[in-house]
């Protein structure tokens, strides 16, 4: 690579990144030593300066310089240094959310309510950002969008988030790379087709239908989910497979998001091995979160500054929460109209007990005698009977993560229950121990009382 325009103005001290586009350096300005930066600079040759396309990023540029907010990264200025075009920007010494999420799992609340505050003020400053003099048209489709109101990100996602601690010891946490229509040849191609990581990618831009400040917050509450629990409501595991981009796409735009306490206390779960008691997850977070991830932008935050203002009510206790649906249900589903459904329980119907079946969406389904006294503590899964030897909460499923991402279920016995628990076989001859988790293979079945539950896991979604 010849650098010699580049070597002659800086001193590199460290190469930060190097992608197949683009290359990030820390450096030291020649001219001003106490001048330490980030330069990114293209793997593209630029042989027409005059190109409509680099007037553009130009044009980007000086607008994306204006900008000045702790939460957003500083953009000095832009060069051609050795025929490629590169940015100078402020150097943010830390790490991006997505290297902290892959070491720690996920944040605590306190420090995700300090996201969200800081995130939630850039985007306040760059959506109500009034823009003056020329500046580019309103490009829609193209990565960022400046127009006299707004300027938006169109590409938040935890790599683009760096953690930086201030002198007193707290984050600060910094907005990178907005996603320049010429600066960067990946993000061109991340943009222009895809607008963003597909993970963080709203409906509306899935659509092809106007982008806006909404679909900002849209990739921001997938961050804020990510955060809480450690993973994003709706993975990926090979881009390169078109039918899962398909199933994305249709997840984005109409599948419900699963239940962000339950993810959490999940995720809780498997880093501490240990149960957690209740989700501490406060009820005005959770509107929060629901709110950033409607699928219909009007439903969402218009602004990062509606969001603060939400952010700041929910702080003051100023958010009425209205009380959750209780999970348990007496509607039977037929797992054989459901394709691809995650494991179950089907309980097989006798004299004194009716069949049914449950899905098990939880990390603990506790498995008892229906209870429908008022205030009676029911199991998650409540068995119609009449059988007096199945107990209020008599055994669990334990739901644990395997090393390639699905799932591994385990049965335990309650503590020891009155009557026992008996694992694959006639009914009381080996009873589980209380302190056993017997793994449990499609088909399996087990007796609680004199009725048999037989375990289905038909293939993980
Ligand atoms: N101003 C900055 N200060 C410190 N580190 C930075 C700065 N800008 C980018 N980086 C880091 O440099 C690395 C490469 O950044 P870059 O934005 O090119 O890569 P990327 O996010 O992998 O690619 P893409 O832009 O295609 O999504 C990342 O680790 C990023 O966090």
């Amino acid at each position: 690579m010849q650098m010699q325009e580049l070597a002659s103005r800086y001193d590199i001290l460290k190469v930060i990144g190097h992608g197949g586009f683009s290359a990030v350096f820390k450096a030291r300005s020649k001219e001003d030593p106490e001048h330490i930066v980030a330069l990114k600079q293209l793997d593209f040759v630029l042989d027409n300066k005059d190109a409509k396309e680099y007037k553009d990023f130009k044009d980007e540029v000086e607008i994306l310089k204006q900008l000045d907010h702790p939460n957003i990264v500083k953009i000095y200025n832009e060069y051609i240094l050795d025929n490629k075009p590169s940015l100078e920007m402020e150097y943010v010494d830390g790490e991006t959310l997505e290297t902290i999420i892959q070491r720690d799992g996920y944040f605590s609340i306190e420090d995700t309510l300090d996201v969200i505050a800081q995130m939630a003020a850039a985007l306040s400053y760059c959506h109500h950002y009034y823009v003056s003099g020329n500046m580019p048209q309103n490009r829609a489709s193209d990565s960022v969008i400046i127009n006299r109101n707004a300027i938006i990100h169109n590409d938040i996602n935890p790599k683009n988030i760096i953690r930086a601690k201030n002198e007193d010891g707290s984050w600060r946490y910094v907005l990178i790379d907005f996603g320049l229509s010429f600066v960067d040849p990946d993000a061109v191609r991340h943009s222009k087709k895809e607008d963003g990581m597909a993970e963080y990618k709203a409906p509306e831009k899935w659509n092809g239908e106007l982008v806006d400040t909404p679909s900002d917050i849209y990739s921001l509450g997938i961050v804020i989910y990510e955060l809480l629990t450690g993973t994003v409501p709706f993975p990926v595991k090979d881009y390169k497979q078109a039918s899962e981009m398909i199933a994305l796409e249709e997840k984005h735009k109409s599948a419900p998001v699963p239940d962000l306490c339950t993810t959490r206390m999940e995720a809780v779960y498997e880093k501490e091995q240990e149960r957690p008691g209740e989700c501490d997850i406060p009820g005005w977070l959770e509107l929060l979160v629901q709110r950033c991830l409607e699928k219909d932008p009007l439903k969402r935050f218009k602004t990062g500054r509606e969001l603060s203002r939400f952010f700041y009510n929910g702080l003051d206790e100023k958010i009425a929460v209205p009380e959750k649906e209780p999970e348990t249900s007496v509607i039977d589903i037929d797992p054989s109209a459901i394709k691809n459904t995650a494991a179950y329980l089907e309980v097989e119907p006798n004299i004194l007990t009716e069949g049914q079946h449950y899905f098990i969406q939880k990390a603990y389904t506790t498995i008892g005698r229906w209870n429908d006294m008022p205030g009676a503590v029911a199991a998650d899964f409540g068995i119609r009977t009449a059988d007096r030897f199945i107990s209020k909460n008599h055994c669990q499923i334990i739901r644990k993560r395997d090393p390639e991402g699905g799932y591994r279920y385990f049965l335990q016995d309650t503590a020891p229950s009155k009557n026992g628990t008996f694992l694959n076989t006639s009914k009381n001859s080996t009873r589980l121990s209380a302190t056993t988790e017997a793994v449990l293979k499609e088909g399996d079945y087990f007796w609680i009382g004199n009725t048999k539950i037989i375990f289905h896991q038909p293939g993980e979604m």
